[in-house]
């Protein structure tokens, strides 16, 4: 196991104790062992079609800043990789540390990242909401990347500028004409496994599909994150950093890499 540096020590109310769902027993976030993952050569290249047209607002939950989109038609979905269907793209959002030493949910090699995106898809073949889709098996894709420090990120910056309208918990700020494939890295490489959701209700109906590659921030673009709060206006101010997951238990699962 990675070594639990005080990492976990100041985590939101959430995760004081990591709460352990009775029989879960395909919990998410992992640590991904590289040499453990398996080449599989019948796995796909994901497809990735997103229309910025379908971007809807930007808002605080409490937990952390989303932006959701449009998901009445497939305007914006992936496809392929270790998918079956079509995945209808429902929100993107991050979780990040209150220093640069930590803040991603996945490792890899016990690697910990300042930061990581998640853009969360669900099954509209299969489902005719996301709601329902939540808390089914196959519900779910999610694509993680993590987040480096290193050279502004332009595309970042467009959501970064919205921040400061968001700063309280329940703030919502109209957003549109983004689209967020400008976040992905351009290697196609991606580790795959079956697991579920790192926040309640913490089911396990999510396909992962974590990126090899992470993309490069700047340290104020970072910085910019840690200035929202987990409070609404009014409430005594704690700051929005640590919001991620404890790592989890493997169990009997088996990490799938698309390159050999
Ligand atoms: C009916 O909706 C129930 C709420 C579920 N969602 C809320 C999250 N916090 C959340 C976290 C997710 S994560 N960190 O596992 O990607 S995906 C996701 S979500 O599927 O968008
Ligand atoms: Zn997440």
């Amino acid at each position: 196991t990675c070594s639990h540096k005080n990492r976990y020590a100041s985590l939101h109310p959430l995760w004081q104790s990591p709460i352990t769902i009775p029989g879960g027993s395909r919990q998410s976030p992992i640590n991904i062992q590289w040499r453990d993952s398996v080449y599989d050569p019948h796995l796909k290249p994901l497809e990735i079609r997103y229309d910025p047209a379908s971007c809807l607002h930007m808002w605080n939950n409490g937990y952390c800043f989303l932006v959701e989109f449009e998901d009445s038609t497939d305007k914006s979905f992936i496809t392929g990789g270790p998918l079956e269907n079509n995945y209808r793209l429902k929100q993107f959002h991050f979780h990040w540390g209150a220093i640069n030493d930590w803040g991603s949910e996945h490792t890899v090699d016990c690697k910990v990242f300042p930061a990581e995106l998640h853009l969360v898809h669900w099954n509209s073949c299969k489902y005719s909401s996301f709601e329902e889709a939540v808390m089914e098996d196959n519900g779910l894709a999610v694509i993680g990347v993590f987040l480096k420090i290193g050279a502004f990120h332009s595309g970042l910056q467009e959501l970064v500028e919205v921040l400061p309208s968001i700063k309280h918990k329940d703030m919502l700020v109209e957003f549109d004409e983004f689209d967020p494939s400008c976040l992905l890295p351009s290697c196609p490489d991606y580790w795959t496994y079956a697991g579920s959701l790192t926040t309640p209700p913490l089911t396990e109906s999510v396909t992962w599909i974590i990126k090899k590659k992470p993309v490069e921030v700047d340290e104020d673009q970072l910085e910019m994150f840690r200035m929202l709060l987990f409070t609404s206006l009014g409430e005594e101010e704690k700051k929005m950093v640590d919001n991620f997951r404890p790592l989890q238990p493997l169990m009997d699962r088996m990490v799938r890499s698309s390159f050999p």
